[in-house]
């Protein structure tokens, strides 16, 4: 399958619901958890390796249970029984050896390919740790992707068009057109993007530049989950100290899932860290520095 940055946009435009606030008005969130919790005896976790602040309160978090992966028409496996939970406002790292996987596990988080088994799901819990919430399945159009390299699968010719691509052009849309336009100015600003021309073409922005406009097409509309695959590749040393910090502000309010190599640079942002073994693996597990 072609994966194009913007080939999923039209469908979460439109299904997903506009911002429900402006995000310049939220008051960074501390994530307010009792990690213990999460890895009860419950849940069969390995002891926490995050440094996430125990205070008790409710709490969302994303939960991957058992979840495996055979591409279709295949006997290779290549997730086996993956569970992880990550909870809401904090900073999830994946790393681990090429071809073990990762990228494979963030596909099925977005719904460009569909688990063998296994359930992918939010889950609300109250201050005693208990579900107060039947699950709900994490559904694609809240979920906000970049690919490794986002910036090979820029299709247009001016930033604007890059980043409303996928927006709806029909009439009687305009409700929904003005909440986009809302969020757009929100992300643009969000990113740092405010002081580039709309009308620049995006292939010529620098390195960190293509980088933060492929983080304002997913920010638009909020995601409840954000995830990168490998967001410092290919970036010289200022555009990665660039994002590090964009990632370390964006992470005050979202749910943030990063695959990547670059452990150290990640390490200050890091709430739960998972290594991902060959053939498909992951468990819970401090980053080597
Ligand atoms: N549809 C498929 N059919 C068969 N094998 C596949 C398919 N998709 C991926 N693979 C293989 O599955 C393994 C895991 O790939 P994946 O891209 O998830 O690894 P990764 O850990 O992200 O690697 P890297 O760090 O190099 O990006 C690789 O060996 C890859 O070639």
């Amino acid at each position: 399958m072609a994966i194009s940055l913007n080939t999923p946009l039209p469908f979460r435009f439109l299904s997903g619901s506009p911002p429900p606030f402006p995000l310049s008005n939220l008051t960074p969130i501390s994530p307010s958890l009792n990690h213990n919790r999460l890895s009860s005896s419950r849940f069969n976790f390995p002891a926490p390796t995050t440094n996430l602040p125990t205070i008790n309160c409710d709490y969302t978090a994303f939960e991957v249970r058992d979840v495996s992966y055979q591409p279709p028409g295949t006997q290779l496996k290549l997730l086996n029984s993956v569970s992880f939970s990550l909870p809401e406002k904090s900073f999830g790292l994946i790393f681990g050896q090429s071809g073990s996987g990762k990228t494979t596990l963030l596909q099925l988080l977005a719904g460009i390919s569909k688990s063998t088994t296994g359930s992918i799901y939010s889950q609300k819990y109250g201050n005693d740790g208990n579900p107060i919430q039947p699950p709900e399945p994490l559904s694609p159009e809240r979920v906000g992707i970049v690919f490794q390299f986002p910036e090979r699968y820029f299709l247009a010719e001016t930033v604007l068009d890059e980043v409303t691509f996928g927006w709806p052009r029909q009439k009687g849309s305009y409700q929904l057109r003005e909440n986009l336009a809302l969020g757009l100015q929100r992300a643009i600003n969000w990113v740092g993007l405010n002081g580039i021309s709309l009308d620049k073409n995006p292939h010529s922005l620098s390195g960190g530049y293509k980088r933060r406009l492929a983080l304002a097409i997913q920010l638009v509309q909020i995601p409840d989950l954000l995830i990168l695959d490998e967001p410092l590749a290919g970036l010289d040393w200022k555009a990665r100290a660039d994002v590090v910090k964009l990632l370390k502000h964006l992470k005050r309010e979202l749910t943030v899932l990063v695959v990547s190599h670059d452990l150290r640079e990640f390490a200050s942002l890091v709430d739960r860290s998972w290594k991902m073994e060959m053939g498909g693996n992951l468990r819970e597990e401090l980053i080597p520095l």
